[in-house]
């Protein structure tokens, strides 16, 4: 029982014995585990109305749905019972754990919408005796700290069909990557096979949802976290194997992969039989036919051959019929005979269900529908095969073009949709653009008012400086001045000779170049490395101060090729 389920019942008597307590409880036990016998109990995860707690709700009780009814590949049907039987075995149990391994087993039931993954899981769980707990992963309940309430809550023994895995934000790898083509089943129907194979993810961001519900990795956790309940068998289905992250359905998390696929001929044929063919299921209840009671009256039994339904279809008119208690023993031989020729009648019934479907399934087209959509035009023709044969063909027509508009519809809303996106992604782009451009124009404005404000500092101090200092430097300037013009003089002898060097003194030189501006002295070089290169140049003369003139005249001659840089005098 899950915790989700418990309710507080006080039962009291007067006495000290507990006996009649205790009988009372095993009664009520048996009661609701016999009423439960051939059912299928399915618990579906949900919240509570009017607050967002999670518990698993028994929404409905089901008849156990037989295996066979479920039309699959029989090897693969096979392969899947023998390993579920092998795992809920005890001795596996006790394996698992003596090996540390952790005792758990998944499934993965893919392919397109209706072909009947929901129906085996249920079949399953029928089969061998458990409860199923669904969950859709494309519920809103479906975030992971519910799912991780859920998942607490199992029981030990138990199926849990997990749903559209490939929705949320599962469709995701964990890696990135490339994305590898997806490992194929077999083409015919379904096929089942142990996890080999399993395809790689789309390229994605890790653990990145759509709408932020469930991650991932949050999954995982769930499934095989510490935390995770062992002994439950995980049945999870998908529609797009393709776009499951790797991770997911590894083996340990998915240790089969089972194949469902549309309806190929054999299948048709035998979807076709399930809904005509008559079942034991369809006969009437034994106690109508019993002596003592009563029973199908002759004239029933003579209804069902004369019957003016398609043939069919008898056994569904048979059980309307009127019924008589007690018979004599002319009655008696005419019920024997009409036993016989009901018996007569099945056989016929059934040769001539498995021709109709033998014609039924070479009007539908193979791989096209799925089971679900022929069973639900069978369905509009339950009582008349003949009928469902007849119009097959123009089912077919129809489909397809209903198929048709759905998809010319799906793909009109999706390009609008995609416009629509597209408009709003631009808009919003342009607005960004705008605020972009007002927040530079704003700060450009600023920064202009603060650099007038600035130099109009600097000429305030400049001037005031200047004011100060020209009285009592008029001198000095005088002496920048001559020696301003004393350089833009030599300047321009230099400017003609474009390569000759820039002879100096010293002391002129020297205190010049110093304060120059680097750039200024790197010019004079280049300048004076260029003049090396074409010694012939005329170097132009400058006026020197007489000592100057002395040491020069002191100092040995310098060959071009021996200058600094500077060039030698002529
Ligand atoms: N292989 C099948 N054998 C028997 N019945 C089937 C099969 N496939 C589909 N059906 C019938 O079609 C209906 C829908 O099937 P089901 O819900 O099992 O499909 P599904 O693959 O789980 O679909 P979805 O992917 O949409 O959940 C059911 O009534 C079921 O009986």
């Amino acid at each position: 029982m899950t915790a989700s389920e418990r309710e507080e019942i006080s039962i009291s008597c007067f006495g000290r014995n507990p006996w009649i307590l205790k009988e009372l409880l095993h009664e009520a036990r048996d009661a609701y585990l016999k009423k439960d016998e051939a059912k299928t109990a399915i618990y579906r995860g949900t919240t509570r109305s009017g607050t967002a707690e999670p518990h698993w709700q028994r929404c409905m009780s089901r008849t156990v749905r037989p295996f066979s009814t479920v039309i699959l590949n029989d090897e693969a049907k096979k392969t899947l019972i023998d390993d579920v039987t092998d795992y809920l075995n005890p001795a596996t149990r006790r394996w698992y754990a003596n090996r540390g391994i952790p005792y758990r087993r998944g499934y993965l039931l893919h392919g397109p919408p209706g072909t009947g993954k929901s129906s085996l899981s249920l079949a399953l769980a029928g089969f061998f005796k458990m409860r199923i707990y669904i969950v859709s992963l494309s519920s809103v309940t479906a975030n992971e700290e519910n799912l991780a309430t859920l998942f607490a809550e199992l029981p030990r023994r138990c199926v849990v069909l997990l749903e559209d895995i490939d929705t949320a934000g599962l469709t995701h790898t964990r890696e990135g990557g490339a994305q590898d083509s997806v490992a194929d089943g077999a083409d015919n129907g379904a096929d089942a096979s142990t996890n080999t194979a399993v395809p790689n993810g789309h390229p994605q961001p890790p653990n990145q949802n759509a709408n932020g519900r469930l991650s991932l990795s949050g999954l995982l956790n769930i499934l095989d976290g510490v935390a995770s309940q062992e002994g439950r068998v995980l049945i999870m289905t998908t529609n797009h194997i393709e776009k499951l992250d790797k991770a997911l359905i590894r083996p340990g998390r998915v240790d089969m992969i089972v194949k469902f696929d549309r309806a190929d001929t054999s299948m048709t044929a035998q979807i076709f039989r399930a809904i005509y063919a008559p079942l034991e299921a369809d006969e009437m209840p034994s106690s109508l036919s019993s002596s003592s009671t009563t029973t199908t009256t002759a004239a029933a039994a003579a209804a069902a051959t004369t019957s003016s339904v398609s043939p069919g279809l008898w056994w569904l008119e048979r059980g309307t019929k009127s019924t008589v208690p007690l018979l004599t023993p002319e009655e008696e031989q005419r019920r024997d005979a009409a036993a016989a020729e009901v018996a007569r009648k099945k056989d016929e019934t059934i040769a001539r269900v498995n021709e109709l479907a033998e014609q039924f399934a070479a009007k539908i087209p193979a791989h096209e529908f799925s089971p679900a959509e022929i069973q639900g035009y069978l369905l509009k023709n339950k009582r008349d095969p003949e009928k469902a044969v007849a119009g097959a063909e123009d089912w077919v027509v129809a489909t397809r073009k209903e198929k048709k508009e759905k998809e010319l519809k799906e793909a009109e809303e999706k390009r609008a949709k995609e416009e629509k996106e597209k408009k709003e992604r631009e808009e919003k782009e342009e607005k960004e653009k705008e605020k972009k451009k007002k927040k530079r124009k704003d700060k450009g404005r600023k920064k202009s008012s603060k650099k007038t404000k600035k130099s109009k500092k600097e000429t305030e101090s400049e001037s005031e400086s200047s004011t100060l200092e020209s009285s009592s430097s008029a001198a000095e300037s005088d002496a920048s001045e001559s020696e301003r013009e004393e350089k833009e003089r030599s300047k321009k002898k230099r400017k003609p000779a474009a390569s000759a060097p820039t002879p100096a003194s010293p002391a002129e030189g020297g205190a010049s170049d110093a304060s120059a501006p680097v750039e200024l002295r790197r010019e004079e070089e280049e300048a004076g490395s260029e003049a090396k290169a074409q010694p012939g140049d005329v170097i132009p003369t400058i006026a020197v101060d007489t000592v100057k003139s002395k040491e020069a005249a002191e100092r040995p001659p310098q060959t071009p090729g021996a200058d600094s840089g500077y060039g030698t005098p002529s």
